[in-house]
């Protein structure tokens, strides 16, 4: 997969008239942007990206910085995103993809100077009706409605949502605070704060992707980054079920506008740029590398899987648990799959057995085995230094925030004792205590999969 395909898609790509690529002869000699921080928000197709993401960097030996132990998988979301968060371990890092509560500031600290940002928007409509069924049982303002009925919940929300309470970043103007923004603005002038905030955001973000056009934008990003087709391969990760999914009745869409009126118009503004910016590379090459794109995914889920995708399978159903996604609830399925039994005999390698295993596997067990990996490489990277015993969490807190006030990507992976915090723990249960939330370094709500 990773052999000439660089040069023959350039080609293939030159031959369509893309404007990057005649301005840019050299195209195909320009160096792949390796400095990536893509801002992971919520039910946007983001799992599927940053599983693009863990893979690059994988394959190209780059660091993902990652957050410690004791924020799970993310960077204890909801807490607004601190250095002190990455696992020390991941340090200097290339990549950043796990969920946070953006902080522009604390990300300058952490990432190298030329890192390009990016992030992606859902329609509000579709992406709320995923949050509501997401987050029934977590979400208090969702568990208040009678019968979980969206439509109920639509029609009085002040009723059931309390902006200051635990997990009511899910019920409202989700994306506005995932970018760090203030999702209860008052009324009085939020068309201003929203101008405001809209204008911010594109000076930070160099592409934001659309989810509905997710292809689209993966070329608009294979075009900013000087990647090759091969790296943008992927399969659809974090889907639920037809049967949770509920379908909107008319009226259903306005009003979830009208309650996310900052998501909503975040969505029209970057949604509309989207679609400049394909326009500014031409039709004609789009609809090409759509279909080079199309083509080469087919190719690799059939040298994966032996023909289509394999069977959508939710979570009981699939053998190997490191490709079982989390579930939320027992009222929500989310779909994962599994990798056929002669994979291994029907691929030249076990990297090819390596690539789609990785390809499907789950936010949750990919984070812990690459936090492995980078463990492992850090490790063997200071072999003089012997094993220390655990050390509490409240001081290796202190000893990172010490280290703090410098920028993060101009230091060497700082010296010491070994991993205080263990890679290969398990996510907790819902509602369970680790014991950094004693210690107070977790967020307020309960530890889960995607919260
Ligand atoms: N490639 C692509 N294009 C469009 N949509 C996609 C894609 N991949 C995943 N999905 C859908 O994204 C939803 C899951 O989003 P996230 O992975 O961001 O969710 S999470 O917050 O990390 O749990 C989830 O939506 P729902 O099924 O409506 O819940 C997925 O089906």
């Amino acid at each position: 997969l990773h052999h000439g395909g660089h040069f023959s898609w350039t080609m293939e790509a030159l031959h369509l008239g893309c404007p990057s690529l005649r301005t840019h002869p050299s195209f195909s000699l320009k160096p792949k942007h390796t400095n990536v921080a893509f801002l992971k928000t919520h039910k946007t197709a983001s799992t599927t990206m940053q599983n693009l993401l863990f893979r690059f960097a994988e394959h190209h030996n780059l660091t993902v910085a990652l957050p410690v132990q004791a924020c799970g998988h993310q960077f204890c979301y909801p807490r607004t995103f601190s250095t002190h968060l990455v696992h020390p371990h991941t340090l200097p890092p290339n990549v950043v993809t796990s969920h946070m509560r953006f902080n522009h500031a604390e990300m300058q600290r952490l990432m190298p100077n030329d890192t390009i940002y990016v992030t992606i928007l859902r329609e509000p409509g579709s992406m709320f009706e995923s949050l509501f069924s997401y987050y029934n049982q977590y979400c208090q303002s969702f568990k208040r409605v009678p019968n979980g009925s969206l439509e109920a919940f639509l029609d009085e929300p002040w009723r059931y949502y309390r902006p200051d309470e635990n997990d009511s970043m899910y019920a409202r103007n989700t994306l506005t605070f995932d970018l760090g923004g203030d999702k209860d603005h008052p009324e009085a002038d939020v068309a201003a704060y929203a101008r405001a905030f809209v204008a911010k955001t594109e000076r930070v973000f160099s592409l934001v992707m659309i989810a509905e056009y997710f292809d689209e934008s993966l070329i608009l990003l294979r075009h900013l980054l000087s990647w090759d087709l091969e790296d943008m391969l992927y399969v659809k990760l974090n889907m639920r079920t037809s049967g949770s999914k509920h379908s909107l009745s008319p009226g259903l869409p306005a009003k979830i506008r009208v309650w996310n009126n900052l998501d909503a118009r975040l969505y029209d503004h970057f949604n509309t740029s989207l679609w400049h910016q394909l326009a500014a590379l031409g039709p004609a090459c789009v609809a090409r590398e759509l279909r080079l794109l199309r083509r080469a995914q087919e190719k690799l889920v059939r040298g994966c899987f032996g023909g289509g995708l394999p069977q959508l399978r939710s979570a009981a159903q699939i053998k190997n648990k490191e490709l079982r996604p989390w579930q939320p609830s027992a009222k929500v399925d989310i779909v994962g799959y599994d990798l056929p039994t002669n994979t291994n005999a029907t691929q030249p390698g076990r990297m090819a057995h390596e690539l789609c295993l990785k390809l499907i596997m789950p936010e949750v067990q990919y984070t812990r085995v690459l936090l492995r990996s980078q463990s492992l490489r850090y490790r063997r990277s200071y072999p003089l230094r012997s094993p220390q015993p655990q050390q509490p969490i409240r001081s290796v807190l202190s000893r990172r925030q010490h280290v703090g006030m410098q920028p993060m990507h101009r230091q060497a992976p700082p010296p010491g004792p070994g991993p205080a915090l263990s890679p290969t723990a398990t996510p907790r249960p819902p509602g369970t205590q680790s014991r950094a939330t004693r210690v107070g370094l977790r967020s307020p709500g309960p530890q889960r999969k995607t919260p």
